[in-house]
């Protein structure tokens, strides 16, 4: 686990160094102006990523630079031996003419082999090469959610979410896995606004059971709290059992274990945060209460982000992530929903969010009193996958009379038993 510290050489020959200090191995990443002026070293390293993801070794994962020479024997000449015995062996120094390579021999040098179409259809690297950014400190649970997603990972911590869109963008990382909703506190509007302000795809979602506890400095009792911490979404999570919680403000930071870290850090005998057990543990800090979410199934959901998309298949259940914007009119709403229910084609999610740019939209103004209509993005996730041909078709119609639409993603779907 560390903070974004990317050492490997640019292409211009020197190495950018982004990470301040070790004694801030656990900051998290904070895209600064000075960071994002330098496009076009990004862009060339890009290139090279992009090339040499086209390769894949033998151990079944992209490598992330192919040297022709690594992984290919030294050729050395076989001594002592008759050319009958050594069929099998190569030979490059051979005085009886040029050596003679067979496809078993082919096999033991192991030369990356040419994709196939089952390689495409595989879903992204899972490997630990991988780095994953996530909103918050270690011991947040988009930590554990970024685990989840792709075990063995490099997490890589960054302050806002709109950071770790970017340190995808930027080629600082290979994902990001990010927050979208909660059983409890339903969506996380921020991410929704900036799944449309980026270009990155939906590539696969996860879903994480979600435990609070309350955590204080050790030997602190509950009684002797007079503030608790933590991010808004937990907080919320856990009212019923903090409204219990007498003579205490509540107050809302960054992330869970941001919290924890603040207690730990500021040696705060007065205040409490709600956040997970292992951020207790990273923190030096004991549990107070267990399990203080207002219902045991508290689960949230999170999206993993790529700058490719994954290919959709139909062989396994798969979801599909559209936004639109549409007419005002009566009826269009529910013309637009038809297009799936023609198709028996199930929703899971909608969500609607203010457009930015065009927030007001004048419908009348011959009265006095003028009518104003807000206007409307709208995100859909339905069940199916863009391979399958409902779902294309579905689109299509959709696109007759939607003034704009993007499909975010078509993602395999999580089946996964929930943990935490
Ligand atoms: O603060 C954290 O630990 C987070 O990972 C963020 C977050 C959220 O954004 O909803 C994630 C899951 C929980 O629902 C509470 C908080």
């Amino acid at each position: 686990m560390q903070a974004l510290v990317p050492t490997k050489p640019m292409a211009l020959g020197f190495t950018l160094h982004f990470g301040p200090s070790l004694s801030a191995l656990f900051l998290p990443l904070s895209l600064t102006p000075s960071l994002s002026s330098i496009p076009h070293l990004v862009l060339l390293e890009s290139i090279i990523q992009v090339e040499s993801s086209i390769f894949k070794g033998s151990g079944g994962e992209p490598q992330k630079t192919w040297q022709p020479s690594s992984g290919v024997p030294k050729l050395t000449k076989v001594e002592q031996q008759k050319p009958s015995e050594s069929s099998s062996s190569l030979q490059t120094v051979n005085d009886s003419g040029p050596p003679r390579v067979s496809t078993k021999d082919l096999v033991s040098l192991q030369l990356p082999r040419p994709l196939s179409t089952m390689d495409l259809a595989l879903p992204p690297r899972h490997g630990s090469d991988l780095r994953v950014a996530y909103q918050g400190v270690p011991g947040a649970y988009s930590e554990a959610a970024a685990a989840k997603a792709y075990p063995q990972c490099e997490a890589v911590p960054c302050e806002q979410f709109d950071a770790a869109f970017q340190a995808v963008e930027l080629w600082l990382v290979d994902r990001a896995v990010l927050p979208i909703e909660n059983s409890l506190g339903g969506s996380i509007h921020r991410n929704y606004d900036l799944l449309l302000r980026h270009r990155l795809h939906i590539v696969g979602e996860v879903q994480l059971a979600i435990h609070h506890c309350l955590l204080a400095l050790p030997g602190v009792k509950k009684e002797q709290l007079r503030r608790v911490v933590s991010h808004p979404q937990a907080l919320a999570q856990c009212e019923h059992t903090l409204s219990k919680l007498e003579g205490c403000v509540r107050e809302a930071v960054d992330d869970t274990a941001g919290a924890a870290q603040f207690i730990s850090a500021h040696n705060l005998r007065d205040t409490g945060a709600v956040a997970s057990v292992r951020a207790a543990e990273i923190y030096g800090l004991e549990i107070l209460m267990d399990g203080i979410q207002d219902d045991c199934d508290n689960v949230t959901r999170f999206l993993m982000l790529a700058r490719e998309p994954v290919i959709p298949r139909n062989d396994r259940p798969f979801k599909t992530s559209i936004v639109f914007t549409l007419e005002e009119g009566p009826g269009v709403l529910f013309r637009a929903l038809a297009v799936f229910s023609l198709r028996n084609i199930n929703l899971t999610k909608i969500e609607s969010r203010p457009q930015r740019k065009r927030p007001l939209r004048i419908v009348d103004d011959s009265n006095n009193g003028t009518a104003k209509y807000f206007d409307y993005l709208f995100y859909i996730d339905f069940e199916a996958s863009m391979a399958d041909s409902r779902a294309q078709n579905a689109l299509g119609h959709l696109q007759e009379f939607a003034i704009f639409l993007r499909v975010l993603g078509s993602y395999p779907m999580d089946m996964s038993p929930m943990r935490a």
